[in-house]
């Protein structure tokens, strides 16, 4: 478990974390969003005592880092890939690591096989890709076998193959029990790997809420209706005190109002036949961008526009 209360860490004049207090528990993938410089990476240095508070706390199963006796075994971090010796092979930069911190030189071998570099493992890390550099930080985060893991942007540079390993993992090491924190910018990734969002923007709070709740309460769900009798079903639906319009020029209606269960009911109770009934909200990309908008550090001329809706589950 993390938990920061009244977290806030200012640099000259830039307040980079405005009193952020929240919890990041176990058995589920946390994810971390927010704009560039909203102040992602600043909390997560100042979780793993990298940088202190200017005022507030956050603490590590209970204590602050810096009085956790074993870290690497309580938590395990990549938070910048690049941060290692180039001229040290994958296999040495893991064994001081585990050395330094009373881990058996076997569980080296044992991490590098997880994360898929064992044929890379004595090759020098200067001429390692992005993709692996990544695969290595995740090597040395696992290495601990902890509780807790937190992961900044960890899919930068991956190919899709690595995309789908990190998602697959991160949800494998939530579903031991595991606590995960996860930042990225990659939205449709994150929808489909985290459970809970922690959403910043400009150093303060904007939601602490499950993925699903996220969406749900900051978009409005409509149903996509496609029938022969249109226009029969569309009179009804608006009798009922449901709202229609066409959605774009598919021919199909958007309604807007009624659970698709009801307008399917409705249709059957006057003998309309239906083509399709297709519940729809708005993707977590949508969402974030509307509410993340006020606070957007640096901004090109399109962010914003266009948004996608995608089709979920009714039970979504
Ligand atoms: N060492 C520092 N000195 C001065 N300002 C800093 C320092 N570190 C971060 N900042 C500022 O604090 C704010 C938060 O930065 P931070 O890197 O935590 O944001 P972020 O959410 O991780 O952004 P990104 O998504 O771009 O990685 C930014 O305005 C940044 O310029």
């Amino acid at each position: 478990m993390i938990e920061a209360q009244g977290l806030t860490k200012r640099y000259g004049s830039k307040l980079a974390v405005d009193q952020l207090s929240f919890q990041v528990r176990p058995g589920t993938v946390t994810g971390f969003l927010g704009p560039n410089g909203a102040g992602k990476s600043t909390t997560m240095r100042m979780v793993l005592g990298l940088d202190s508070p200017t005022a507030g706390s956050v603490l590590v199963n209970g204590r602050p880092y810096q009085y956790l006796s074993a870290p690497l075994r309580e938590v395990g971090a990549l938070l910048d890939a690049k941060a290692m010796h180039g001229g040290r092979s994958a296999f040495n930069h893991l064994l001081c690591l585990a050395q330094s911190n009373g881990i058996p030189r076997r569980r080296v071998d044992e991490v590098l096989d997880m994360v898929g570099i064992t044929a890379v493992a004595k090759k020098r890390t200067g001429g390692f890709s992005l993709g692996m550099g990544q695969r290595l930080g995740i090597a040395s985060a696992l290495l601990g076998d902890p509780g807790i893991l937190m992961f900044d942007e960890p899919v930068n540079g991956l190919d899709p193959e690595g995309i789908l390993w990190i998602r697959n993992l991160m949800k494998a090491l939530a579903a031991e029990g595991r606590t995960v924190f996860v930042s990225s910018h990659l939205m449709s990734e994150m929808e489909v790997t985290a459970d809970h969002l922690i959403v910043i923007g400009q150093g303060r709070l904007i939601a602490d809420t499950t993925m699903r709740d996220f969406i749900e309460r900051n978009s409005q769900a409509y149903t996509v209706v496609r029938s022969p009798q249109a226009e029969q079903l569309a009179g009804l639906v608006t009798a009922k005190g449901g709202t229609v319009a066409p959605d774009g020029d598919s021919g199909a209606l958007r309604v807007t109002g009624p659970e698709p269960a009801a307008i399917g009911d409705l249709a059957a109770e006057h003998g309309i036949a239906l083509h399709e009934l297709s519940p729809r909200f708005a993707t977590l990309e949508e969402v974030y961008m509307r509410l993340t908008q006020d606070s957007v550090e640096y901004r090109s001329g399109t962010a914003g526009q266009a948004p996608h809706t995608s089709t979920r589950g009714s039970e979504a």
